[in-house]
């Protein structure tokens, strides 16, 4: 589609079928020249003024002035360019320039026709083109809240082929992936798909084996080349994917489409700040009754105990202690260095026997319908944004009839708030996760030392299979959770633990309360703030009020990777793990319901040999 773009994008050029020039101020002959040669459209920003130039060959070029130019569709793969003549000499008679051309197929020319637009905007907004053209020219979402350093060493690293392998060598992430597409082809057969952060382009090519109309791989790195490289490897498969490199931001796409693919989930699940593009991709890209792939995230967080992990995490510190280092005394920085170690969050895969309490779980549903409660607290409806109306404009629709004011459908009810009477709305906005707080509340299942909150996450893809039963479609529910679960299969992510430098002390049936909230930064992740405290407890606890709290700060950019003591263990008969272990095995059910997935497999004796 778009062949080429060059130094900081102040060019960007197509190509075109051929073209036929109608006529020109300077020809006066009603003969049309017409090629059939293969020629490009480039667009170009020069001394602030931006071009678009039919290049024919080297030397034989028609080039029109975007700020005047006009174009028309004539037909799927024909347009016309129409750019009035210039009033620099009013003396002569005034002709203009008229450019017909043709695409070599549909979604170049929706390519072309958005760029065009792209670039007549900036024209017409900014008066003159700033330097970089027109995307560099107007800063996106994107360049506006991450620090272009940040930025450039993220796509640095996912440009890389060997950080592509190991996720592609992650197989419980990507055969998941496989699974979840495979297993819910209805979603995908004759569907136009948009893989968000595309990389080697894997989940493109599992979308058009199952169907897909089209894809479209967004992926902002160097990593899009490669990923042309394979999907040009796979013709079959390819011939349906078009790759577009550049932010899922910034780009634009010729259509809308049916479903959103992406993996975009980091430590802790939203490590990377990508939740927030592939919320961004679903509002820029994704029709009405769209899918979302994955569909909800869950965070999931238990209080742990393990005293060898705090006592490694205080020792390393203890090199601070020494009077004499070389003749210096380094206790002066001891403190420091201690804050330091317990400000890094720790990534692992640790034995769940070490929980102490029955989970709890954060849920982000990624897709845009949410429940509507009534003040009595039940479920009365959902809604969506009705996209061709105004963004606080919202279509209704009531689960049952017993609400007797409003019939079964109400279009565009506008609500002008988050709040309207008896009703709240839940929309996952991509500004929702700039900073998440989540309450905790557990109760302590033995009585031990808590050393901190362990965390980890699990992502649903809530699929559509079709049964035909005597030539009536039925539709069911397949879910597929892919987790990163304590005891499941472990996958690149591990698991997080958040420690405390000062642990608690509970009895078993205690109540641990506390909150974890985590603060987006400019680097592509999160400050993590933790408290916990736990209340007295016995007899006379409700005069005695909260017994011990302890906090700490994290950030989740630094974390201290501790996987290089494989960590076995081994599961006895008589002992459970407090919380549920999800497998990620197919479960299919006839609701829509986000229920908690039953315990399918038994979790693994040892983890020793998936360890890298
Ligand atoms: C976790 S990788 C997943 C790659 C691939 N989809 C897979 O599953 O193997 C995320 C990819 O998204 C890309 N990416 C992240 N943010 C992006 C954005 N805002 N626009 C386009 N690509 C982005 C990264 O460069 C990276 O290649």
């Amino acid at each position: 589609m778009e062949i080429q773009r060059q130094s900081k994008q102040q060019q960007q050029e197509f190509a075109l079928a051929s073209i036929t020039e109608l006529a020109s101020s300077s020809t006066t002959s009603s003969c049309s020249r017409s090629q059939s040669v293969p020629v490009t459209a480039r667009f170009s920003a020069d001394n602030g003024v931006a071009e678009l130039r039919f290049n024919r060959d080297s030397d034989d070029s028609i080039t029109v002035d975007v700020k005047t130019a006009r174009i028309f569709k004539l037909g799927p793969l024909q347009s016309v360019c129409i750019t009035e003549a210039s009033d620099a000499d009013s003396s002569k008679e005034k002709y203009s320039t008229g450019v017909n051309f043709q695409f070599r197929n549909e979604e170049e020319s929706g390519a072309f026709h958005c760029a065009f637009e792209q670039w007549k905007k900036e024209v017409t907004v900014q008066g003159a083109l700033l330097p970089n053209g027109p995307v560099m020219a107007c800063k996106s979402k994107f360049d506006d809240k991450i620090e272009p350093s940040s930025a450039k060493m993220y796509f640095h690293y996912y440009g890389q082929l060997l950080h592509q392998q190991n996720m592609l060598q992650d197989y419980v992430r990507t055969g998941t992936y496989y699974a979840a597409v495979i297993e819910n082809r209805a979603d995908f057969f004759g569907r136009v798909v948009v893989d968000v952060g595309a990389g080697s382009g894997i989940l493109s090519l599992f979308a058009a084996q199952a169907g897909a109309k089209h894809v479209y791989a967004i992926e902002a790195s160097e990593m899009a080349e490669y990923a042309r490289k394979l999907i040009a490897g796979n013709p079959s498969l390819g011939e349906r994917i078009t790759v577009i490199k550049g932010k899922v931001e910034e780009v634009e796409l010729p259509e809308k489409a049916d479903i959103l693919i992406s993996e975009p989930m980091g430590t802790l699940l939203v490590n990377e700040r990508m939740l927030e593009s592939y919320v961004i991709a679903r509002d820029r890209f994704l029709g009405p009754n769209g899918k979302m792939f994955p569909t909800v995230g869950r965070i999931h967080m238990a209080p742990f105990s393990d005293e060898y992990l705090f006592v490694e995490i205080a020792n390393k510190a203890l090199f601070w202690q020494q009077q004499s280092y070389y003749g210096v005394d380094l206790t002066p920085l001891h403190g420091s260095a201690f804050g330091g170690y317990f400000s890094q969050p720790v990534v692992d895969a640790f034995d769940p026997r070490l929980l102490v309490a029955p989970t709890i779980c954060h849920v982000l549903d990624f897709t845009e319908i949410k429940a509507l409660y009534s003040n009595l607290g039940c479920i009365v409806g959902y809604c969506t944004p009705e996209r061709s109306f105004a963004s606080k404009a919202f279509r209704f629709f009531l689960m049952s009839d017993s609400c007797p004011f409003l019939p079964d459908e109400v279009t565009a009810l506008t609500f002008l708030g988050s709040t309207h009477q008896n009703f709240s709305l839940f929309f996952l906005q991509e500004e929702d996760l700039y900073e998440i707080d989540i309450p905790l509340k557990f109760i302590a299942s033995v009585g031990t030392r808590i050393h901190g909150l362990a965390c980890w996450f699990d992502v649903l893809f809530n699929g559509r299979q079709v049964f035909v039963l005597i030539f009536i479609p039925l539709f069911y529910t397949v879910q597929r959770w892919l987790t990163t679960a304590p005891g499941a299969p472990t996958t690149h992510w591990y698991q997080l633990r958040c420690v405390l430098s000062q642990p608690l002390y509970v009895m078993a049936g205690q109540e641990i309360t506390g909150q974890l909230r985590m603060v987006a930064h400019n680097a592509q992740s999160y400050t993590i703030y933790l408290t916990l405290s736990a209340k007295m407890w016995g007899p006379g606890a409700e005069q005695g009020g909260i017994l011990q709290t302890s906090s700490c700060k994290l950030d989740l950019k630094e974390p201290y990777y501790r996987m290089s003591q494989p960590q076995a263990y081994a599961m006895a008969q008589d002992q459970q793990p407090h919380q549920l272990i999800h497998s990620q095995d197919i479960q299919i059910q006839a609701t829509d319901d986000l229920e908690e997935p039953e315990l399918i497999q038994p979790p693994p004796q040892n983890l020793e040999g998936q360890l890298q």
